[in-house]
Parts: structure tokens; sequence; C-alpha cells
């Protein structure tokens, strides 16, 4: 079996594809939830071809109680059943035994072969469970290196995301040479200026840049987070995708097509 970052970066070759897909169903848009599953389903199935990878953000999934957590369930296994990776969006993080509850809830088993993204708020060393459990299981986990909201820099201002990205660059020392490692991270697509510099401190590492569309972001920005060859980054858009014009399955999978074609062209 493919880890994430391989099959990730297969797909991206084969498919010619840098974008990831968000499933963020909003409830409110819905008649109920058997309308907002089949309309995320139909949306995941029709995007599918110009997604490198889908990414469902948890929080939208548990504001339905348990029935959410069962239509996540119901499309990560949908995602599999399509051969595309699943990156979790539950931005985890604790003190290293509850890290470790969290690894095994969604990095093994169904999840096995998964990426979660982690918060590194606690400290590098709560990091090591998610690591070792990512890597137990072919998975991956993505650390918050900067975040695409205009409030990151409450916190992440004065070289705070700079040491993270030092971090995560350890972490992807020792595992196999020539091919991206389980350790990614999450900077922003809306911090242009930035990117070049992150994808020179963590030469191994995927980077998960959120922010495409809705926020601002624009393809055009995001060529300092590639690697020659146009691999290395995944660039994601979530409202931008699903609800690119209403419910219209058609218009999402036009604005998919649309940012793939408008990455590829930045890349070319
Ligand atoms: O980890 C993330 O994906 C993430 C990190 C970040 O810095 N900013 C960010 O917007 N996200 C997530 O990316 C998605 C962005 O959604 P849209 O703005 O609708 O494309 C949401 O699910 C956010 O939770």
């Amino acid at each position: 079996m493919l880890t994430f970052a391989q099959a990730v970066t297969e797909r991206t070759r084969r498919l010619n594809t840098r974008l990831c897909v968000g499933l963020d169903p909003r409830r409110d848009t819905y008649h109920d939830a058997a309308h907002l599953k089949a309309h995320t389903l139909d949306v995941l199935e029709a995007c599918a071809p110009y997604a490198a990878c889908i990414k469902p953000q948890f929080a939208f999934y548990e504001a339905l109680g348990l029935e959410g957590m069962a239509i996540m369930e119901e499309v990560c296994a949908a995602a599999r059943t399509l051969g595309l990776p699943v990156l979790l969006d539950a931005k985890r993080g604790d003190i290293g035994s509850t890290a470790g509850a969290y690894a095994r809830a969604w990095l093994t088993g169904r999840h096995a072969g998964a990426a979660l993204t982690v918060n590194p708020f606690l400290g590098f060393e709560t990091l090591t469970p998610f690591v070792d459990t990512a890597q137990d299981n072919g998975g991956a986990v993505f650390v918050l290196v900067k975040t695409s909201n205009p409030g990151q820099a409450d916190l992440q201002g004065s070289g705070v995301s700079e040491r993270v990205a030092v971090e995560v660059a350890r972490l992807n020392a020792e595992e196999p040479d020539g091919e991206y490692a389980s350790v990614g991270a999450v900077v922003g697509a809306t911090h242009a200026a930035d990117l070049a510099t992150f994808r020179a401190l963590m030469p191994r590492a995927l980077l998960l840049l959120p922010g495409l569309g809705a926020q601002g972001a624009a393809a055009a920005d995001l060529q300092g987070a590639f690697h020659e060859g146009g691999t290395g980054a995944l660039a994601s858009a979530s409202r931008g995708v699903q609800y690119a014009d209403g419910l219209s399955v058609a218009a999402s999978v036009g604005a998919a097509r649309g940012f793939r074609d408008e990455l590829n062209g930045v890349l070319a």
C-alpha cells in the first residue's frame, strides 16, 4: 500500500492535479442531514478526477452530532473506494498520552493511510505520538505552521512559525530519501510572500495550502510552495468548490477543474 505522501504524489503526477478538495458541508444549506450527505457524496464523486486528495473538516460533521460523524465516515469510505487519499482536518493536539489516543482514533484501523492536521501549541514532544502512529500506518500528519487567517500573527509571528517549520524538517530528516516524508505542514495560501521561505525550510514536507478561493488566495500566488516539476504542495479550497454556485454539482466540477488548470498554468 502506498503511504499518504506517495499516494498524493502519484495522483499529482498521473492526473496532473495539485488540488485538495475540502468537503465542509454547512447544515443550514440543506433540507436535512440526508440531503447534506447526498450532496457531499455527489460533489466528492464528481470532483474526484480533479483532486489529489480530499479534506473533510471535522467541525461541519461534528455539528450534526453522531449522525454527522457517521456521514463523515461514509465520505471517507467513499473516497477510499475512489482511490482518493483522505486528509482529516481535525487540528488535534494535547498532552502526549491524550495525543496517542487521538492518533489511534484517526490514523489507524479504517483510517490507516490517512493524514491528520495537528496543532503544535502544546510543544514539540506532543507531536511524537501522531508522527509515530502515522509512520507505523502509512499515514501522515500536517502540522500547523502558519495558518491562513489574519489573526495568526497574534501568536505565530516573531519567528514562531519558522521554529515550527524547523521542527517539521527535523522530524522528516530520518525518513527515506527521494520522497516526501510523513510530516507535512499547513501554510496558508494567503501568505504568498512567505511560501518560498517555508518551502526551503521544510524540503521534504508536503505543504497544505488552505485559503484558495473563499479566503482570497489565487493560484497565481502559490508558485513558491512547489518544487520544480510541480510537486510538494496541495492547494485547498472548500467553499469555493462545494458551493461554487449554490448546490450545483456541475458548478463544483467546473470550479475544481478551474482551480486545477489555474495551478497547472502557474507551474507550467
Ligand atoms: O488546516 C486547514 O485545512 C486550515 C488551516 C488554515 O490555516 N486555514 C484554513 O482555512 N484551514 C481549513 O481549510 C478550510 C478552508 O475553507 P474555505 O475557506 O471554504 O476554502 C476550512 O476547512 C478550514 O478549517
